[in-house]
């Protein structure tokens, strides 16, 4: 397999697959959400949305119970876990997803500690999780930790973990600064934006070549670190989520542009055309 190049469908046409007559949703992975604060609640939902959109068999949202109302109308299919999650809860998981609209509490940092202590499948880590990382300097803990970890800056998020205070987003040189990423925390990056970056630590770099700036509206983030965790449960190796991850979230993004036009679309009509854009690619 090239260790570089585009991200097409005839990639992702080998990693995703229709599936067995006698599958159960015990083999389609349980995804664990944390994420959501209060004023923040939608971002959870946006990524369980994301997750069970990209066929995960069970979603549990850990939030903070006052988000329960809101978070059992926004995703009826996903249930509701403590955000102070005991460790067999965490273990029992197939995939994390952390950091959409978590907030910046002492709290968040005290159990990305723990995720990347104990932890050892596969981690999506975004929004304020990366900010957690880059606030309470967790860079040697991203470096050392047993956990597959998938980050997902934009890169205002980038400029931060890598201390790039002041300089001119715009100006950022991306393939270097997903790379530097990669090399610097061992994760697998991905630089989000026009023509999202995939890169390894072992210097494999991809570009993705689905999206659209409809998608530049809020929440489109957060419905791309559901689909990757959901990738995850689904036993995908970490690049080969992230590849198809960011593949099918544009993928997405485009049908959405073609039913509704780039100015109105949402990240909820993005997180549910995510099952359109699945069945083009599985065929049913
Ligand atoms: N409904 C919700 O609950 C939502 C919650 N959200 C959460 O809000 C928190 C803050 O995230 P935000 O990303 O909004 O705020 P940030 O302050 O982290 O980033 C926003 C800034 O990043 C820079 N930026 C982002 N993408 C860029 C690009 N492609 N090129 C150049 N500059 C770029 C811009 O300066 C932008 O103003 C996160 O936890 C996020 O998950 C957001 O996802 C929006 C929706
Ligand atoms: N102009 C664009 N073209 C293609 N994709 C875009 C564009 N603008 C934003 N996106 C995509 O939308 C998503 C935005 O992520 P992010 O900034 O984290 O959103 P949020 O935090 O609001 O959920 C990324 O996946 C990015 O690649
Ligand atoms: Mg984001």
């Amino acid at each position: 397999m090239e260790k570089t190049g585009l991200i097409n469908l005839e990639y992702v046409n080998t990693v995703i697959k229709e599936r067995p007559r006698d599958i159960h949703k015990g083999d389609c992975g349980k995804v664990l959400v944390i994420a959501g604060s209060v004023g923040m609640a939608g971002a959870a939902v946006l990524c369980a949305r994301g997750a069970l959109r990209s066929g995960a068999g069970l979603v549990r949202i850990s939030a903070p119970g006052e988000l329960y109302p809101i978070l059992q109308v926004g995703v009826p299919e996903a249930t509701c876990v403590p955000r102070e999650l005991s460790l067999p809860d965490l273990m029992a998981c197939d995939a994390i997803a952390v950091g959409p609209g978590l907030g910046d509490d002492g709290q968040s940092a005290k159990l990305i500690r723990t995720i990347l202590k104990k932890y050892e499948k596969t981690v999506v880590l975004d929004a304020d999780g990366i900010n957690a990382v880059s606030r309470e300097g967790l860079l040697d803990e991203l470096r050392e930790t047993g956990a597959k970890v998938i980050m997902t800056p934009h890169p205002g998020e980038a400029a931060r973990l890598l201390n790039y205070c002041g300089i001119d987003i715009s100006e950022l040189d991306r393939p270097a600064t997903a790379q530097t990423l990669a090399e610097k925390t061992g994760a697998i990056c991905v630089l989000k934006g026009s023509g999202t970056l995939v890169a390894t630590e072992d210097g494999e770099s991809y570009t993705n070549t689905t999206g659209n700036p409809g998608m530049a509206t809020g929440g489109s983030g957060d419905v791309l670190t559901g689909i990757i965790a959901a990738l995850a449960g689904q036993k995908l190796s970490p690049v080969d989520c992230a590849k198809a991850g960011v593949f099918i979230h544009g993928m997405a993004g485009d049908l959405c542009a073609k039913s509704l036009g780039e100015t109105g679309m949402t990240s909820l009509d993005l997180a549910n055309m995510v099952a359109l854009a699945f069945k083009q690619i599985v065929g049913k």
